[in-house]
């Protein structure tokens, strides 16, 4: 099994990620971080320990974060997400939290396992991984790969440019893609097409059970959210896209180029910028998804319901 630290702010759809990460075989998950993002630190750290009770996450350590971007005030993601970071459903009491900072887990884990055997999954702003980096810049070259939600090729939900994640850490985002390590950024472009269409929930509801009506609970909110404030149909479920990514490699269709964050203020800050005119040689480190296989995609996400209650 692949071993990977999800660094996330649960949000409706790191919450997806995180169900996905702890169900599926292929994935070992030895950790939770959680940073400031869809909402303040301690609401998002709370929401990853009610989670986990929900999906029966045992021994599984939850370690807090950065509470505010490097050099931006936090600016929380209300609308899309709610007050709580998790509305539109009823959470059960929390699972424990670890003691230690997040960044302190993250380099602990990394130099405590095989160099090139932990994945680093970050859903969230990038701010936890930066300072790992700049704490132990040894983990770059022992992580195995990285894998993030964020950023896109010309596409934005924070203005026309910018995706939530990186413009609420530009700096952050700066630091972590000009770091030589492999970096896989599942940006808007492909996360735009994991839809939780109505058929979706269909097939969801006709599993049944309670963590199948969490799910549903967690996409209706999200459902009405988008519809109200980006003008979608069916709300685009992010961050599990990554964790798909990784238990099947044939799910998303990438492409090498070179990516590099705009952190100069103005209409383009935030921006992840894919540069398509530079030679593809063995400097270019980073590649961008950019075609998802729709019903394989969901299929997992089915699988990791089902799994979860059988095991319940
Ligand atoms: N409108 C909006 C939707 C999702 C998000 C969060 N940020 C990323 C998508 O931009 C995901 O990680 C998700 O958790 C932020 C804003
Ligand atoms: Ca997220």
């Amino acid at each position: 099994a692949k071993k990977i630290i999800l660094d996330c702010d649960p949000g409706h759809d790191d919450a997806v990620a995180m169900l996905l990460a702890h169900a599926n075989p292929e994935i070992e998950l030895l950790g939770v971080t959680t940073i400031g993002g869809n909402q303040t630190l301690d609401k998002v750290t709370h929401n990853a320990q009610c989670l986990a009770t929900e999906y029966g996450m045992e021994g599984v350590p939850i370690h807090a974060g950065c509470d505010r971007p490097l050099l931006r005030p936090v600016n929380p993601a209300a609308k899309e997400h709610g007050e709580s970071g998790l509305d539109g459903v009823v959470l059960p009491e929390p699972a424990p939290l670890s003691e230690g900072h997040a960044v302190d887990f993250i380099i602990d884990t990394i130099m405590e396992n095989e160099p090139g055997t932990v994945t680093l999954v970050p859903t969230g702003p990038l701010t936890n991984i930066a300072m790992a980096v700049r704490k132990e810049p040894r983990i770059v070259d022992r992580v195995k790969e990285v894998v993030l939600m964020g950023g896109g090729v010309h596409v934005g939900n924070r203005g026309p440019v910018a995706e939530f994640n990186i413009w609420t850490d530009p700096e952050a985002a700066k630091i972590v893609f000009n770091e030589p390590w492999p970096i896989t950024m599942v940006g808007l472009d492909l996360t735009h097409q994991a839809l939780a269409t109505d058929e979706v929930a269909k097939k969801i509801a006709d599993l049944g059970g309670p963590v199948a009506d969490f799910v549903l609970g967690l996409f209706t909110f999200f459902r009405k959210a988008y519809q109200d404030s980006q003008g979608f149909e069916f709300p685009p479920v992010h961050d599990p896209c990554t964790v798909a990514y990784l238990i099947d490699p044939d799910i998303v269709k990438c492409v090498k180029v070179p990516i590099d964050v705009e952190t100069a203020p103005g209409i383009t800050n935030g921006m992840t910028v894919a540069d398509f005119n530079a030679p593809i040689d063995e400097t270019v480190h980073t590649q961008a998804a950019m075609e998802l296989d729709f019903d394989g995609f969901w299929s997992l996400v089915v699988d990791a319901i089902d799994r979860v209650q059988k095991s319940g």
